[in-house]
């Protein structure tokens, strides 16, 4: 059995970790930190895993965690990269579901972060977890930094289209809405109930700190210069994303469909639907999965393309554990097979 810690067992994302990882048939949970909650049982707090996790949430020490085999961070941005080179030197293998590994450089880090890195060192071995593109660098790898959400359903839409070259890469448009789980559970007047909800509402649109990680992401994907206005918005639901993507064709292609379908066939999270097809973010509520579909309105020379995931799962703990599978070679869907739920 693999030995996973959780650092940050009392966030969102650290509890969906935790709802994820107690059904995974070949891990062991051994530690889960809070500090705020340090000594409380994990069951007296989140009741649904009673008879599932039987252990208390302790504070987040490396000398309990350096125990692991895999330690994951969901933690705010800023904290990981403190402890992470003392776990790896350990020999701890480590996913981080913050920004802390996720850009390149440094300058974009501090110019996004406000803050300066505590491991520059570390950023060049770092492997950007996105299975779909960076698959066989994210088996063995040491330490994988987890996509952000938006970042996640905004590049495996754009994929395909950028991967052929059909489109001009200096134009893209993103507009991407997000469920209010996406900010976390601390205590926030914008998350209150009577302030996020029967309203909606665009934010960060002069500049948003995924901006450069998926500008990062969609270089990597074409040899063009990329220009991209991402725009994230704030919907009143609980969970999920929806990407609506926009890109100008410049080169042919005899079926946008096909092109996709081919792109992604045999990816185990990522299902291209039907020509057509809305996909919904209640289709992958609670489920590792990315829906898309691709559009050609009116046969003009824009492609629109549709992409939902769950903002926790897809975009955050449930890729996590899909890169653990894959560091430790294990079956990549290994407790992941959770069908989303409807209504
Ligand atoms: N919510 C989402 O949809 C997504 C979130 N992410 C990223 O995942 C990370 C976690 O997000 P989320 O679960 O929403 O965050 P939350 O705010 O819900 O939870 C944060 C957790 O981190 C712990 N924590 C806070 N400060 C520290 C610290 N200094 N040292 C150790 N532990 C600390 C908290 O517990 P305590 O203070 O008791 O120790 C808490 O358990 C963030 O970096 C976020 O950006 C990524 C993708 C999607
Ligand atoms: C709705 C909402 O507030 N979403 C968050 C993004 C989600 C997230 O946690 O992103 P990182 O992992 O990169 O921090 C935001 O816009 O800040």
């Amino acid at each position: 059995m693999i030995k996973v810690g959780i650092v940050g067992g009392t966030g969102y994302t650290g509890v969906e970790l935790l709802r994820l990882l107690a059904q995974h048939p070949d891990v062991e949970i051994a530690a889960i930190t809070s500090r705020g909650e340090a000594g409380q049982p994990v069951s007296q707090m989140f009741p649904n895993l009673r008879g599932r996790v039987d252990l208390a949430f302790s504070e987040p020490r490396v000398d309990v965690l350096s125990a692991c085999d895999v330690v994951f961070y969901a933690t705010p941005n800023g904290i990981a990269m403190k402890q992470v080179p003392e776990l790896l030197a350990a020999g701890v293998r480590v996913v981080d579901l913050a920004a802390d590994f996720r850009l390149k450089s440094t300058d974009d880090w501090q110019q996004w972060y406000g803050m300066p890195h505590a491991c520059p060192d570390l950023l060049a071995e770092a492997v950007y977890g996105l299975p779909e593109v960076n698959r066989e660098a994210i088996r063995g790898a040491r330490l994988v930094a987890n996509p952000g959400c938006y970042p996640t359903a905004v590049q495996l839409g754009f994929l395909p289209l950028l991967k052929a070259g059909i489109v001009d890469a200096g134009s893209l448009i993103a507009d991407a809405k997000s469920g209010v789980s996406g900010a976390g559970r601390k205590a926030e007047v914008h998350s209150l109930l009577c302030e996020a909800s029967e309203s909606f509402k665009a934010y960060g649109v002069a500049g948003h700190r995924h901006l450069p990680e998926i500008r990062q992401g969609l270089r990597g994907m074409t040899a063009a210069p990329v220009g991209l206005t991402f725009v994230p918005h704030l919907t009143p639901m609980i969970r999920g994303i929806h990407a609506t993507l926009y890109a100008r064709l410049t080169g042919e292609v005899e079926s946008l469909q096909a092109l996709y379908e081919q792109t992604y066939a045999g990816e185990p999270f990522v299902d291209v639907m039907p020509a057509g097809s809305h996909p919904e973010t209640r289709s992958v509520k609670g489920a590792n999965t990315c829906r898309i579909s691709v559009f050609r309105p009116q046969g003009a020379d824009t492609v629109v393309v549709l992409s939902v995931i769950d903002n926790l799962v897809k975009g955050a703990a449930g890729q996590a554990v899909q890169n653990m599978n894959l560091m430790f070679g294990l079956d990549e869907r290994a407790g992941l097979g959770q069908i989303a739920l409807l209504p």
